[in-house]
């Protein structure tokens, strides 16, 4: 086990046509982090996961997955690292189990032997010990993904490589596949999951990396990234310019004010001495917050460009 989960340097991709898919990424994922590979479609997140896991070849740099080399040395790694790439073809009139079964039975590296206990230990793990005998075509989206999942459990993994695991999914869906991620990572396994949906992986990320037209644009922890971002003030009034006023006064950057609100980056000062000033100015506050960039915002500062979300 090496201290880096995965590690790129330079890694492109030119696919005949010439398009430049990925372009020279240097990716950096530590072991046991959840890494959050995040871009607008397009971006080329699928044709990296795709390289990684060898079953396109990259057209430039180098890339290790758990300390070995790819594609060289990948029939000795993969084993260790379960994927969910464009989810399996799983039979729609075969119950949950019974897809797992056929899966186990592929894997030429599985012997047959305990193969009941491995398809119940991955259901389990997934949550889909009590659906396990409903047909996969009773199955909500989110169960399916939970399936999806389970068949890259079916054995020992130190890595798991999701490519848009909540892709399609209703809220709930969505909730269920962000708890289960979150429960694999507490149990120590690696977890790169890409998304273009920013706001539905923020909460389990430890890591991420924004991806934009082939490009690597930032990447680095959720703590680094929390620390290089400035919480901003709003203020819900109905004297919005009186407020501008106030938060001149006390000297905030970046003031912006609107019909119903006024806001600016708080800096170092407490929020309590703005409410104060607010007070004290006359300025009737109907509310305040202080809230930090989410992701999608911090994407757009760093590209200076919109994040198509309906994608
Ligand atoms: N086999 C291929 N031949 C030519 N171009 C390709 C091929 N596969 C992908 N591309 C192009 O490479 C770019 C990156 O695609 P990729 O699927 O990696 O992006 P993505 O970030 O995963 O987006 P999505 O979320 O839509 O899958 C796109 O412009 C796509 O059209």
């Amino acid at each position: 086990m090496t201290d880096t989960a995965i590690q790129t340097a330079g890694l492109t991709k030119a696919f005949r046509g010439g398009q430049v898919a990925v372009n020279g990424i240097d990716l950096a994922v530590p072991a046991g982090a959840v890494y959050g590979f995040l871009g607008p479609n397009g971006s080329g997140k699928t044709t990296t996961i795709r390289m990684l896991l060898g079953l396109i070849f990259p057209t430039g740099g180098t890339m290790s997955v758990l300390g070995a080399r790819i594609p060289e040395q990948a029939g000795r790694v993969l084993p260790d690292v379960g994927a969910l790439v464009e989810g399996p073809a799983f039979h729609l009139y075969l119950s949950g189990r019974a897809n797992l079964a056929r899966l186990d039975a592929a894997d030429l590296t599985n012997t047959r032997r305990g193969s009941a206990a491995r398809i119940d230990s991955a259901l389990e793990r997934v949550g889909l010990s009590a659906a396990a005998g409903k047909r996969y075509r009773n199955y909500s989206l989110g169960m399916r993904q939970r399936l999806g999942i389970a068949a890259a459990l079916l054995r020992p993994r130190q890595l798991l490589i999701l490519d848009e695991p909540t892709n399609g999914l209703d809220p709930q869906g969505t909730r269920e596949v962000r708890h289960l991620i979150a429960d694999l990572a507490a149990d120590g396994i690696t977890v790169f999951v890409s998304s273009h949906l920013l706001s539905e992986v923020e909460q389990i990320c430890t890591d991420v990396g924004f991806m934009r037209t082939g490009s690597l644009v930032w990447q680095g922890s959720m703590a680094q990234l929390s620390a290089q971002q400035r919480a901003r003030v709003t203020v819900q009034t109905q004297d919005s310019l009186a407020a501008k006023g106030v938060l001149a006064d006390l000297g905030l950057a970046e003031i912006t004010e609107q019909d119903g609100s006024a806001s600016a980056v708080l800096a170092d000062r407490p929020p309590e001495q703005v409410v104060a000033a607010l007070v004290a100015a006359g300025v009737g506050v109907r509310g305040f917050t202080v809230a930090k960039p989410n992701l999608e915002d911090v994407f757009v500062q760093l590209t200076g460009e919109g994040f198509d979300v309906s994608g």
